[in-house]
C-alpha cells in the first residue's frame, strides 16, 4: 500500500470515531509486514478512563487476529497540528514494533513521519524486567 493510501485509510476512520466528550476524532491505520492493514478510531466513554485511543483500537484488532509484525502506522486528526500518538499508545506500539514508522496527519491532510524511537526515547521495555520474555 502506498503511504498516501495508508493515510487515506486513517483519515476515513475519523468518521467512525466515538468522541462525544472531547469532540476530537482520531483515526489510525496500522500496516503489517505482510501488507494487512488494521484500522481504528478512538472510542470514548462517559466514565472517561475506559476510553481507548485510535491507535490502540487498531493494535487490539491486529493482535487479536494474529498479527504483531507492524511496519507503519498512520494517525489522523482534524487539528492544525499533526496528530501524534499519546504516550500510552507509544508504549503499546513499542511492545510489538520498536522499529515502526509513525505517520502523523493534520486536518489539512498534511503528514510528517517519525520513528517510534524519536517519539519515545529512553523507553521502558521488557529487557528491564528480571524475567525472560
Ligand atoms: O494517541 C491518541 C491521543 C488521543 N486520542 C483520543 C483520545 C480521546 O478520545 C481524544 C482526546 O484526547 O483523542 C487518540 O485516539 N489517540
Ligand atoms: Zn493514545
Amino acid at each position: 500500500m502506498t503511504e498516501q493510501a495508508l493515510c487515506d485509510a486513517a483519515i476515513a476512520m475519523l468518521d467512525r470515531a466515538y468522541c462525544p466528550y472531547s469532540h476530537f476524532a482520531v483515526g489510525a491505520a496500522l500496516e503489517c509486514s505482510d501488507g494487512t492493514v488494521f484500522t481504528g478510531c478512538n472510542i470514548e466513554n462517559a466514565a472517561y478512563s475506559p476510553s481507548i485511543c485510535a491507535e490502540r483500537t487498531a493494535v487490539a484488532k491486529a493482535v487479536s487476529e494474529g498479527h504483531r509484525d507492524f511496519v507503519r502506522i498512520a494517525v489522523a486528526g482534524r487539528g492544525r497540528d499533526y496528530c501524534v500518538p499519546c504516550g500510552v499508545c507509544r508504549q503499546v506500539l513499542l511492545e510489538f514494533a520498536p522499529e515502526i514508522q509513525v505517520i502523523c496527519i493534520n486536518g489539512a491532510g498534511e503528514s510528517k513521519s517519525f520513528s517510534l524511537r524519536e517519539l519515545l526515547p529512553h523507553s521502558f521495555d521488557s529487557s528491564a524486567l528480571p524475567i525472560d520474555v
